[in-house]
C-alpha cells in the first residue's frame, strides 16, 4: 500500500470520532483510499449497510455491548445508548492498538463510572483524567476549569444546565467535551454564521469533525450528512433547528444526540440586549427530544445554555422560555476580567475628532503618512458594494431613523447591523465551494503556519487579582505592587477592534486609518461575504491590525491577543458593551477597553422594530449604559460585574480610569439641589412648593392635565438661570448631571409615562421634599462626567447654553423662544406630534423660500 501512514491514521482517527467502527473504516479505506468523505460515503452507501453491521457485530464480539449499540445506519433505529456506552474499555483500546500501531490512540482510555454513580458524580472520579487526556490530545491543555467540570458533570447526570461565565472563559469546551466523550452528536445552536464558521474552523483544526447548517451553508449535502450523524458537532442557527426537528429526532434515535447546547443564550430573552425571536421558539427542543416523544430515550436530551452576559432577569427568562427542567443546574462564575483596563473618554465621536482620538493608534500601528495603494484595497472595493447593498435593501444607513426612536439628542444612530445571517443577498461574489464546509476545512492550511491563531490557553487570573480586595475606605486606594507594575507596562502587540454604530463609520474610520499606514479593514453586514471572510482570515492571521466593525463582528469570536477594544459612540447596553469588550485580552495579558462617547449628549435608541414593552426595556438598558459613561467615582469593572448581579462590594480593579485617576473632589451641592427641586416642584403645581421664591415666569397652562404638559428639564434650567443671577451662566449639562444624581438618590422621578435615559420631565418625590426641608447643611456628591465637562465649558467666555440663557430677560426674545419651543401661553405646551407637524411645515416653507430664492436669483440674471 503506498498511502502513507499519517494519512491512514488521520482518516481513521477522524472516523472513529464520528462513531464508525474501526474494522469498517479499514475496509472502506482499502476500497476508496485514505479520504474521510469518501470512506464515509462508502460505508453509508454501501449495499452492505449490513456489511458494516456485520462487521460491527464481529467487532461487537470483541468490544462488547457498548459498541454493539452504536448504530451506523440511519435506517436501523435502536434505543438511545447510554452516554457511557460509548466509552471504550481498556480492552477495546488494547485491541485497537494491536491492530493499528501507528494510530495515535489515547493511551489512557476512558473508563467512566456506572450511570447510577454518575447521578451523584464525584468530580475526583477517573473521568476527569480521561477528559484531561482528550483535551491534551485535541486542544493542547489538560485541566478543566471548575465551571467546565461542573457543567460536564451535570451533563453526565443527564441534567440541564445554564452556564454563565465571562467572555473568553472557555464555555465552548463544556459542549465540545461531551461530543468527544460520548461519540454522539452535539447540536449547538448559535446566532451568528460568522461565529459558526469560526468555531468549525477551529474544531477541524483540532481534529474534531464539525459542520454548520443554516443560510450560509449552500452545500445541502452537508445537511444530509449531518443528519446521518457524520459530524460530531453540528452548529445550527435557530431557524434551521425549527425546520429540522424531524431529521434531528431520527438522528437522536440513530447515532444519538448527546446534548443540545444553546450558545449565546441571552438571545432568548426579550430583556437581554440581543433578542432573537427564533431563539424563543427553542422550547421545541425540550418538547420534541424528551422521553415522552422519543420512546428509545431513557432521559430527556439535556439542554446546556451558555452566555457571558445575562442579568438575573434574563436568566430567569431563559429557564422559563426554553422549558428547562426544574432541576436545571445554574453555574455562575465571576464576570470579572482582571486584565481589562476600562476607560471612558469624551469625544464627539465624529469625523472631526478622528485626528485627536486615533492619534495613539496611528502612533502604535502607523508606518507612513501617505496612502499605500495596497492598503487601500481593504476598503475601497467594498465601499461601493456597501452603498449598493444598502440601497438595494432600501435601507440607507442614516435615513432609516425614525424620530420616535430618538430622545433629545440625535447623535450617533443609524441603521445598525442586526445579524450577519439575515443580512440579505450579499452572496453574489461567493462561489458555492467557498461557502462549503470543505472549503472551510481546506482553509485551515492557511492558518497552520500562524502561531497566534492557536490561542494561548491562559486563564484570566494571570493578573494578581487577590490584591484587588481592598478596603473602600482607603482613599486614595493603596495600590499593590503587582498591579502597579502592570500599570507601568506598555500594552503588548496585538490587534484592535473599533466598534462603531453605523456602517458608514466602519468605512470612514478604516479609510482614515489606512491613510496613515495602519492595516485596517471595515466589517459590517452590508459588505460582501467574500470581504467579510477575508477580514476574518486576515484578522486571525494577524495581518490586519485594526478592524472597524459594527456589532456584526465579534460575538463569540475567539482570538487571544486583541489588545484594544474601542467603542466609538455610545453602545446600546452594558450587556452589549461587556460582550464586545470581552473580545480583548483573552490571553490574560493587559488589554484596553476604551469607550469614546459624547458625554455632552444623551445617547439615542437605535431604530428597530420593537414593541412598546421592549422599547421601554431598551431605554432602561441604554440608560444604564449612559450612567456608566457619566460615572466618575466608582470602579468601572465593579459597575460592570455588579450589573450582572455579582457582588464586588469590597473590590476595585485598580486598572480603570476611575481607579487610577481617582474620583473628582466631592462638592457640597445642597443649595443647587434645593433650588432644582423647588423649581421642579413649582412647575409641577406641587403644594409643597408654595413657599418657593420663584414666580412662575413661564406660564404653563395652570389647568394642566397630564404629565406630558410638565416642563422638561431644559426649560426648568432656563428658569433657574433666569431667576438666579449667580446661575445665569451655568450650563444645562451641569444641571442635567445634578438631576441624575437626585434621581439616583430617589429625590426626583420621571413624571412622563415614557422611559428616558434620565428623567426628562422630572417631578419631586416625598423623599425629595424631605431633603429640601431637612436641616442638613451639606449634600456632598461627586460631580459626574457631564458636570465636569460643563465646568470646563464654563471656563470659556460663554457656553452655548449660557448664551441661550442670556436673552431670557427680554420679553420679545422670550416670546420668540417659547414659540420655538412649542409653548403656547394660552394652551400650554403643544403636543409633540403638533410640534413635529409644525417643524415639517417650517421645513417645507423654508424649502419653498430657498427654491424661490434660487429661482429669483436665476431669473435676476435674465433681467
Ligand atoms: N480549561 C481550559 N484551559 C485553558 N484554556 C482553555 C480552557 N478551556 C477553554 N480554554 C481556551 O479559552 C479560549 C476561549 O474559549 P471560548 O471561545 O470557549 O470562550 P467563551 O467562554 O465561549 O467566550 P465568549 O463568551 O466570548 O463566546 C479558547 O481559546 C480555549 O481554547
Ligand atoms: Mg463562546
Amino acid at each position: 500500500m503506498d498511502w502513507n501512514d499519517t494519512c491512514w491514521d488521520q482518516v481513521i482517527a477522524e472516523m472513529i470520532e464520528m462513531g464508525f467502527e474501526y474494522s469498517s473504516i479499514v475496509e472502506a479505506i482499502k476500497v476508496v483510499g485514505p479520504s474521510t468523505p469518501s470512506a464515509v460515503e462508502h460505508i453509508l452507501n454501501s449495499t452492505t449497510g449490513e456489511a458494516s453491521t456485520t462487521q460491527t457485530s464481529n467487532s461487537d464480539a470483541r468490544h462488547g455491548n457498548a459498541l454493539k449499540e452504536r448504530p451506523l445506519s440511519t435506517s436501523r433505529l435502536v434505543r438511545q445508548s447510554k452516554i457511557f456506552d460509548h466509552f471504550h474499555s481498556n480492552d477495546d483500546v488494547k485491541e485497537h492498538k494491536e491492530d493499528l500501531p501507528q494510530l495515535a490512540i489515547d493511551p489512557n482510555p476512558i473508563v467512566l463510572p456506572e450511570p447510577s454513580e454518575a447521578q451523584y458524580l464525584d468530580v475526583d472520579c477517573d473521568w476527569e483524567q480521561k477528559i484531561s487526556n482528550l483535551m491534551k490530545k485535541h486542544f493542547g491543555f489538560s485541566s478543566l476549569k471548575s465551571f467546565q467540570k461542573e457543567a460536564i458533570s451535570a451533563w453526565i447526570a443527564h441534567k440541564d444546565c445554564l452556564v454563565l461565565a465571562a467572555t473568553g472563559s472557555g464555555k465552548s469546551l463544556c459542549f465540545q467535551i461531551p461530543a468527544l466523550l460520548s461519540g454522539k452528536v452535539v447540536v449547538v445552536i448559535s446566532p451568528l454564521i460568522s461565529l459558526m464558521h469560526d468555531q468549525c474552523l477551529k474544531l477541524t483544526r483540532h481534529g474534531i469533525s464539525a459542520c454548520f447548517l443554516g443560510s450560509g451553508q449552500p452545500d445541502n449535502t452537508v445537511e444530509q450528512k449531518a443528519m446521518r450523524g457524520l459530524y460530531s458537532i453540528v452548529y445550527i442557527c435557530p431557524e434551521t433547528v425549527l425546520r429540522l426537528i424531524q431529521p434531528l429526532q431520527t438522528l437522536a434515535e440513530s447515532r444519538g444526540i448527546a446534548l443540545f447546547a444553546i450558545d449565546e443564550v441571552h438571545c432568548v430573552s426579550k430583556w437581554g440586549h440581543d433578542f432573537r425571536p427564533d431563539y424563543r421558539r427553542l422550547s421545541v427542543l425540550r418538547e420534541n427530544f424528551s422521553t415522552s416523544k422519543i420512546k428509545s430515550l431513557k432521559f430527556d436530551i439535556p439542554l446546556m445554555a451558555l452566555t457571558a452576559t445575562a442579568t438575573k432577569r434574563v436568566r430567569e427568562d431563559i429557564l422559563k422560555s426554553l422549558h428547562m427542567s426544574k432541576e436545571t443546574k445554574v453555574f455562575l462564575t465571576s464576570f470579572f476580567r482582571s486584565n481589562l483596563r476600562f476607560m471612558v473618554k469624551h469625544s464627539q465621536a465624529s469625523q472631526a475628532s478622528y485626528a485627536k482620538d486615533f492619534h495613539e493608534l496611528i502612533h502604535v500601528y502607523g508606518r507612513k503618512k501617505n496612502i499605500d495603494e495596497n492598503e487601500k484595497v481593504f476598503i475601497s472595493d467594498d465601499s461601493d458594494q456597501l452603498s449598493n447593498s444598502s440601497n438595494a435593501s432600501g435601507i440607507s444607513d442614516t435615513d432609516s431613523v425614525s424620530p420616535d426612536d430618538m430622545d433629545d439628542n440625535q447623535d450617533d444612530y443609524a441603521y445598525r447591523d442586526v445579524n450577519i445571517m439575515h443580512a440579505g443577498n450579499t452572496d453574489d461574489f461567493l462561489t458555492e465551494k467557498e461557502l462549503s464546509i470543505e472549503f472551510l476545512e481546506n482553509d485551515i492550511d492557511g492558518f497552520q503556519s500562524v502561531d497566534n491563531l492557536d490561542v494561548t490557553h491562559g486563564d484570566f487570573c494571570v493578573l494578581p487579582h487577590k490584591e484587588l480586595e481592598l478596603s473602600e475606605t482607603t482613599d486614595p486606594p493603596k495600590k499593590p505592587e503587582g498591579r502597579v507594575k502592570i500599570l507601568k507596562e506598555p500594552l503588548e502587540q496585538g490587534p484592535t477592534i473599533i466598534y462603531v454604530p453605523t456602517r458608514q463609520a466602519t468605512l470612514r474610520i478604516a479609510k482614515y486609518l489606512c491613510k496613515f499606514g495602519v492595516k485596517a479593514a471595515a466589517y459590517n453586514a452590508g459588505l460582501t461575504k467574500l470581504h467579510l471572510r477575508k477580514v476574518h482570515k486576515e484578522f486571525h492571521e494577524n495581518s490586519l491590525e485594526v478592524i472597524v466593525a459594527t456589532i456584526a463582528f465579534g460575538m463569540g469570536i475567539d482570538k487571544s491577543n486583541v489588545r484594544r477594544i474601542i467603542h466609538y459612540g455610545w453602545p446600546q447596553s452594558l450587556e452589549a458593551y461587556y460582550q464586545e469588550a470581552g473580545r480583548a485580552g483573552r490571553d490574560g495579558k493587559l488589554a484596553d477597553c476604551i469607550l469614546y462617547a459624547n458625554l455632552a449628549s444623551k445617547p439615542s435608541l437605535l431604530p428597530s422594530r420593537k414593541s412598546e414593552a421592549q422599547k421601554k426595556q431598551a431605554y432602561i438598558m441604554l440608560s444604564d449604559c449612559f450612567r456608566y459613561g457619566m460615572n466618575t467615582s466608582c470602579c468601572r469593572a465593579k459597575i460592570l460585574v455588579e450589573y450582572f448581579g455579582e457582588d464586588f462590594s469590597h473590590r476595585k480593579c485598580l486598572l480603570c480610569d476611575v481607579c487610577t485617576d481617582g474620583p473628582p473632589q466631592k462638592q457640597n451641592l445642597k443649595e443647587e439641589a434645593c433650588i432644582l427641586l423647588q423649581t421642579i416642584g413649582a412647575n409641577n403645581g406641587c403644594s409643597d412648593s408654595k413657599d418657593c421664591l420663584y414666580d412662575d415666569d413661564i406660564h404653563f397652562d395652570s389647568n394642566y392635565r397630564g404629565p406630558r404638559e410638565r416642563p422638561n428639564l431644559k426649560m426648568l434650567v432656563g428658569k433657574i438661570r433666569q431667576q438666579f443671577q449667580k446661575f445665569s451662566t451655568t450650563d444645562e449639562l451641569w444641571w442635567r448631571g445634578l438631576a441624575r444624581i437626585l434621581e439616583v438618590k430617589g429625590y426626583i422621578r420621571e413624571g412622563d409615562d415614557k422611559t428616558h435615559v434620565q428623567a426628562k420631565y422630572p417631578e419631586p418625590t416625598e423623599l425629595g421634599w424631605e431633603f429640601v426641608k431637612s436641616n442638613e447643611e451639606a449634600f456632598y456628591v461627586y460631580p459626574e462626567a457631564d458636570m465636569l465637562l460643563a465646568r470646563n465649558l464654563m471656563n470659556k467666555p460663554f457656553s452655548s447654553f449660557s448664551e441661550w440663557g442670556k436673552g431670557w430677560a427680554d420679553p420679545e426674545i422670550r416670546r420668540q423662544r417659547l414659540e420655538r419651543m412649542g409653548v403656547n401661553r394660552n394652551s400650554g405646551m403643544v403636543s409633540s406630534s403638533k410640534r413635529k407637524r409644525k417643524r415639517k411645515g417650517r421645513k417645507v416653507q423654508h424649502d419653498l423660500r430657498t427654491s424661490r430664492g434660487r429661482l429669483g436669483a436665476k431669473l435676476s440674471k435674465y433681467k
